[in-house]
Parts: structure tokens; C-alpha cells; sequence
């Protein structure tokens, strides 16, 4: 059974498509309103199940206007608008719609963002609308394109169900959770089930680029568009032509970036650093974030128009902590693992100590679990792990110091970062600055990446 759908929009055409749209998904219109008068009027009437709802409508009143009355009569809306000035999109912020969608947006874009709006809030309000079915876990097997994520508790099951239900469409998905939960592999997952499985998953680590460089990383440059650049570069955007893109980490990206990204998202075409031509892109974009996104919204750190381009279908992993049921078999998948790659037979762990590892709150999730039992395994000369050594409070392993240059290609980085600055290592304009760490530490990077002193001019 569909949704009744209430479209506010003063667009005869864009109010037409949208009814189209809705209509050929199995939904059903039960009013178009061009202001806000006459959406009042309407609702006066017919009572609907969401309304979408335009932000500049005829007459002087706006769609924010319209939001605090559904609010009130609990009736979930969605913003539909082309309009991204920060003033507006602040405004509509404050009104806590149940989704947003930037114009042009495409037929799926639609569904899925009545699906989402409709789940939460039905999960927030305990209202069922009875036409969504929240993912059912109970008794369910793990279908076997997950083969390589260890886990069977309801919380993780949940999560895949939702990987599965997206990952064969070309929706946008952001993947949410604590550091360490195995975001990055629910991305590949979502990769490897969607039709571009042929295609490159292309990784970039927003964190791990310096602000400097993460524009030409991204989106490539021409040859000689900044002093430095004597070649041309293919960005990560252009070289998952065809397949996925995975922003990871994506709360760290400079704002300057995110105002580029959106342009790209938006537009589904990119032109190089320095370049003329613009570039058709068919991708599919996977964003990853250890932090709330919409607190950095709230701190001015990160665009709301980009949050709301990222979020159309976000999936929460649990932290480790609410998957005790899970512990177990993972612990055993790492035992095996370990042993495989030491060739040696897998220790065994025994019943006490199991039951400190499922106590434990494991702030850097799966990631502290491996190196928690990699280390045990050195340390144990037995076959018979009778304990481990935990921290008694948090670690404050893993958790969120990014090295900006921890990354394996630190040395093709440096290497960028000279080419920019023309060679120059220290002051202005310098690659120490552009990779925003001290002159010192980076000539000692470079002694050790072994980058010859040659290349340095000055
Ligand atoms: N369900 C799982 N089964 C087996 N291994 C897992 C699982 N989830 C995560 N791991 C392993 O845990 C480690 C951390 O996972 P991953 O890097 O995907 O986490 P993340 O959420 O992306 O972390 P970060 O936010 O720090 O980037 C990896 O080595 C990964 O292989």
C-alpha cells in the first residue's frame, strides 16, 4: 500500500513531475497547494501521510512558514528546494524537517527520501503508518554477500538489512558509526552487490589529505595549472568513472572542498584544477563519518546542503559494545586469522576470559578487539588464552586523533606538496605549510621516505 502524498509547490510543471513520480511508485497525491494559504485550506480536508513540501511559493509566505503547523498536527514533511543560501537553509534547519532534497533530484532520490522520512519518524513517534515495513531480523540468515563481516547479533543483521535493500540502487548512502566498527567494510559490501561490482571502489580518506592538496586529489588538475604541477592528474573522483567513490571520514573535509564536492554531487560533472572542459561523471558516492553530522552542521563546519546531498540513506553500525552476541565469533575469526598468517594452530580462549572481553566497552570497537587478540596470542605461549590484559576505563585507543599523514602514501603526497610550492620546503607558500605540519618534522618525513634533497630548490 502507497502514501498519501500532499505536494506544496507553486511549479505547475515540477509539481506535475513529482505527482508522476509518486504515482508510477504506487503512491497516491491527495493535494497540490501552490501557497501557503491554500496548503492550509486543503489540510483543513484530507488528513495526508507526508507532505513535500517547496521552500519560495507563491504568495509572501514561505515553506518554513507551512513546517511549524505540520509539526503540530504530526505530520511528517519533507523540503523539496533548489534555494541552498545559508539563511534559508539555517531557517529550514530550525524546523526539523524529516528530510531535504536539493533540486534537481531524480526520480529514486524521491522514493528513498519518503521511505527514510517515513521510518524515522515513525521510529521517533511510535506512530506506525503501517506502509513502511521496518527490517525484520528475527531468525533471519545473513545473506552471503556479506560472507566476510563477522556477526550475527540483531543489531548488525538490522544493518545489513538495510545495506541490501539500498546497495543495488545508485542511492547516495552514508555509513555511520564509532571508529573501528567496519564502516569501511559495509562500503565494500555495498560495492560489491551494486551493478558497478566491475567497476573501481575508489577510497579517500578525508582526514588523511592535507587541506592543501585535497582539491587535487579529488577532483585532478591540468598540466601547469599551479606552479609545480608538470603533469597532469587524474583525480579519485574520475578514476572511479563507472564505480563507487568511498569518502571516508567525511566530517573532516575543509569547507572550501564541501562547497566543491556539492557542485559535483549536484551536478554529476566536474572540470580539473586548471581545466576547460567539464567531465560527465557516473559514480556512485559512499560517505563514512566517525562523528554527528549534524552537530557539525550546527557549529558551521559543515555545509547543511551538502548533509542533507550525503544523508538521503544513512546506516548506523553499532559499536561493539552493543554486540556482545557478537564477540565470540569474532574473537575466533581473529584467533584463526592470526594463526593462519603465523602459521601456526589457532589458540583457544577460555570461558573467564571471554567474559572480560564481552565486558569490556571497547571505545575503538572492532579494530581494538583484533589488536586486543593479536597481542594475546605473542603473549600466551599455550594453546589456552586464560586472560587478557584490558584497560580499566576508556583507552583512548583509536579514538579520533587523525595523523594527517598517516597514510601509505605519505611519500607521493610530500612529493605533491613540493611540486606545489615549486620546491620549497619551509615558509610561505612552502610544502610544510600545505601540508600543515612543522618545516622540522617534514624534512624528517623526507629523509626517512627517502626524498632526495635534489628536488628541494630552496
Ligand atoms: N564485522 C567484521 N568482521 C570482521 N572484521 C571486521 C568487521 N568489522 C570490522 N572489521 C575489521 O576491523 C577493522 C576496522 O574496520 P574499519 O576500518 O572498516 O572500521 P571503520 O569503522 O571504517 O573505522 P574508522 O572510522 O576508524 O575508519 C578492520 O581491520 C576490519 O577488517
Amino acid at each position: 500500500m502507497g502514501l498519501k502524498v500532499f505536494i506544496v509547490e507553486d511549479q505547475f510543471i515540477e509539481a506535475n513531475d513529482l505527482k508522476l513520480i509518486l504515482e508510477s511508485a504506487g503512491h497516491s497525491v491527495c493535494g497540490i497547494a501552490k501557497s501557503v494559504d491554500a496548503a492550509l485550506d486543503l489540510l483543513a480536508t484530507v488528513r495526508p501521510d507526508i507532505v513535500l513540501l517547496d521552500i519560495f511559493l507563491k504568495g509572501p509566505k514561505t515553506g518554513i512558514d507551512l513546517a511549524p503547523v505540520l509539526s503540530r498536527a504530526k505530520i511528517p514533511f519533507i523540503y523539496i528546494s533548489a534555494n541552498s543560501d545559508p539563511a534559508t537553509l539555517d531557517a529550514a534547519k530550525t524546523t526539523k524537517p524529516d528530510g531535504f532534497l536539493v533540486k534537481p533530484f531524480k526520480k529514486q532520490d524521491i522514493l528513498v527520501a519518503l521511505d527514510i522520512a517515513i521510518y524515522r519518524y515513525q521510529s521517533a513517534t511510535g506512530q506506525a503508518l503501517l506502509h513502511v515495513q521496518p527490517p525484520e531480523t528475527a531468525g533471519q540468515r545473513k545473506p552471503k554477500e556479506f560472507n566476510e563481516i563477522i556477526g550475527s547479533s540483531d543489531k548488525l543483521l538490522q544493518a545489513l538489512e538495510l545495506v541490501s535493500q539500498v546497495a543495488p540502487l545508485d542511492t547516495t548512502v552514508l555509513i555511520l558509526g564509532e571508529t573501528g566498527v567496519g564502516k569501511e567494510g559495509i562500503a565494500k559490501a555495498i560495492h560489491q552487490i551494486s551493478r558497478r561490482k566491475h567497476k573501481p571502489l575508489i577510497k579517500v580518506n578525508c582526514a588523511a589529505i592535507p587541506p592543501g592538496l585535497i582539491e587535487s586529489e579529488l577532483f585532478g588538475h591540468e598540466k601547469g595549472a599551479f606552479s609545480g604541477a608538470s603533469d597532469r592528474r587524474i583525480g579519485k573522483f574520475e578514476q572511479a568513472q563507472g564505480g563507487s567513490i568511498f569518502l571516508d571520514e567525511i566530517g573532516e573535509m575543509p569547507l572550501e572542498t564541501q562547497t566543491k564536492l556539492l557542485r559535483v554531487i549536484q551536478e554529476k560533472e566536474l572540470e580539473r584544477i586548471g581545466g576547460r572542459s567539464t567531465i560527465k561523471l557516473d559514480i556512485r558516492i559512499i560517505a563514512a563519518t566517525n562523528r554527528n553530522l549534524y552537530k557539525e552542521v550546527g557549529a558551521g563546519k559543515f555545509r547543511i546542503d551538502l548533509y542533507y546531498r550525503i544523508n538521503v540513506f544513512a546506516i548506523t553500525l553499532p559499536p561493539l559494545r552493543e554486540r556482545v552476541d557478537d564477540i565470540q565469533e569474532l574473537a575466533d575469526y581473529f584467533l584463526k586469522k592470526h594463526a593462519r598468517l603465523s602459521q601456526n594452530l589457532p589458540k583457544k580462549i577460555e570461558p573467564g576470559a571471554l567474559a572480560k572481553l564481552q565486558k569490556y566497552p571497547w571505545p575503538g570497537n572492532i579494530r581494538e578487539l583484533e589488536n586486543v587478540i593479536e597481542r594475546q596470542i605473542i603473549l600466551t605461549p599455550s594453546n589456552a588464552i586464560s586472560c587478557f590484559d584490558l584497560p580499566e576505563g576508556p583507552t583512548g585507543l583509536d579514538v579520533n586523533f587523525p595523523d594527517p599523514m598517516k597514510t601509505d602514501n605519505q611519500k607521493h603526497l610530500i612529493l605533491s606538496a613540493l611540486a606545489k610550492s615549486n620546491g620549497k620546503v619551509s615558509g610561505k607558500g612552502g610544502a610544510a605549510e600545505i601540508l600543515n605540519m612543522p618545516a622540522p618534522t617534514l624534512v624528517s618525513k623526507m629523509k626517512k621516505l627517502g626524498i632526495s634533497w635534489r628536488f628541494v630548490s630552496g
